[in-house]
């Protein structure tokens, strides 16, 4: 049966603002306290997914979640209605307050790591969602991003779910942004590659020193577990530990694999060519196309800025492959440089697509943290929620209902105004009708 990757992209929540949250993301500390436009922002996701649609991928979106989170407010020891909560946490602890108002569950690659079912050995597709720990305003995100997978893949014959690993920093897991995976054809067994950023049992080991590594061995161990991967085909990497330090905190900021191809910065993992033998490896006889961008021509600081490796790589046809690149590639000349060489070389990339997605960079956020990719072969596709894939129609209807419920410009100050909640809800009750979710929310249960 004919299997396909099916992009998940996070669509960007009205509350969508710059807090300076992620200590280690340099966009996000960067742009902290500048206006957003969370409007702009869904837009533009909108019209990235539209256009892989239009090139024939399938594509489908996930709902962002419902903030301010006045529940984990409410926990915090904030009380009254829910005006009185936001109120007081928007006077008395301003930053926690920004941090429940996060718009962060907009990427999506953070959202849970998925195995599809021909590598799982009960054959379902396996779905764990990512418990965030690292971040705070991340780590409220789980519960109600499993609900809603849930609410997608019901189907207890096709999908599995867990839950997400123990809250704390032993178990840190960021989702996919941290995992690739390699195949043939994408309905054939794949090598699963979990890259970390340290030992969390092992202080002996290689570690960042300045920020701080957010996914652990220990905790990619565990999802290969749970989603009962082939040890044989399951290969593990730690990224190097100066590349976090330098800004690159999750692993798909400085490489991104597709089908039989790895393009990686040189600088990304710690014993590379260890890496690259045991990827080959577990991948068998065929070859793998290693992609490797040297400093010399992109240097680790020209990566974070521009995120050229913060693409998606993509199959259009077979042994054809685009990059789908955020605008800020073509403004660093070396990474324009680049780009323009690397469709000229013998390698499966033959194209560069370039999309605005600048409100989401601006927080450190490119086109691969903004989608979720979950390989599924047909009849895995029928049993999922239809309401979610993008046609041309749900397109349409999802534009007017942001140009309805999204404000056009939101500054901290406009955080704290008690009838962004009000507005926020009514939006997001109305999507959940349009992809036919249910109740997922807090607020509708
Ligand atoms: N995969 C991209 C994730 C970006 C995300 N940024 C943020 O949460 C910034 C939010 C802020 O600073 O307002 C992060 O660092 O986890």
């Amino acid at each position: 049966m004919q299997a396909f990757e099916v992009n998940f992209d996070g669509l960007v929540g009205p509350t969508h603002n710059y807090a300076g949250l992620s200590v280690g993301n340099v966009a996000s500390l960067k742009n902290a306290d500048q206006a957003s436009s969370p409007k702009q922002g869904a837009l533009q996701g909108l019209a990235k997914m539209k256009a892989l649609s239009d090139m024939g991928l399938k594509q489908a979106v996930l709902p962002p979640l419902e903030r301010p989170d006045v529940y984990v407010l409410r926990q915090l020891g904030f009380t009254g209605s829910d005006a009185e909560v936001i109120k007081q946490a928007a006077e008395q602890a301003p930053a926690v307050y920004a941090a429940t108002c996060s718009a962060s569950s907009m990427w999506t690659a953070n959202a849970c790591t998925v195995s599809p079912s021909a590598d799982a050995a009960d054959g379902k597709v396996h779905f764990t969602a990512a418990n965030l720990s690292n971040k705070f305003h991340r780590s409220i995100e789980s519960p109600t991003t499993s609900r809603v997978l849930s609410a997608i893949f019901a189907d207890e014959k096709y999908f599995a779910h867990h839950q997400p690993l123990p809250l704390g920093d032993h178990f840190g897991d960021e989702g996919a942004a941290n995992h690739t995976r390699f195949c043939n054809a994408y309905n054939s067994a794949g090598v699963e590659f979990f890259v970390f950023g340290k030992y969390a049992f092992d202080n002996n080991k290689p570690a960042p020193v300045k920020y701080p590594a957010r996914q652990t061995y220990e905790a990619s161990q565990a999802i290969a577990r749970l989603h009962q991967l082939n040890p044989n085909k399951t290969v593990y990497a730690q990224q190097h530990p100066d590349v976090i330090d330098a800004g690159v905190f999750h692993n798909d900021v400085i490489s991104v694999g597709n089908q039989d191809c790895l393009f990686y910065h040189e600088n990304a993992f710690l014993n590379t060519e260890q890496v690259l033998n045991d990827l080959q490896t577990a991948f068998g006889d065929q070859q793998l196309h290693f992609v490797k961008v040297p400093a010399e021509a992109v240097s680790v600081e020209d990566a974070v800025n521009s995120y050229l490796f913060n693409s998606q790589l993509v199959t259009l046809s077979p042994g054809h492959m685009a990059i789908i690149a955020p605008g800020e590639c073509q403004e660093n000349d070396n990474v324009r440089q680049y780009l323009e060489a690397v469709v000229a070389q013998d390698n499966p990339i033959k194209e560069v697509k370039i999309y605005d997605v600048k409100q989401s960079m601006r927080n450190g956020g490119g086109p691969a943290c903004l989608r979720q990719r979950v390989v599924l072969n047909e009849s895995e596709i029928a049993a999922a929620n239809q309401s979610v894939f993008i046609t041309d129609e749900l397109y349409a209807t999802l534009s007017a209902w942001v140009e309805k419920h999204y404000r056009d410009s939101l500054t901290e100050k406009d955080l704290a105004d008690p009838q962004l909640l009000v507005e926020s809800r009514t939006a997001l009750d109305e999507l959940t009708k349009i992809l036919n979710l249910g109740s997922v929310y807090p607020f509708q249960l």
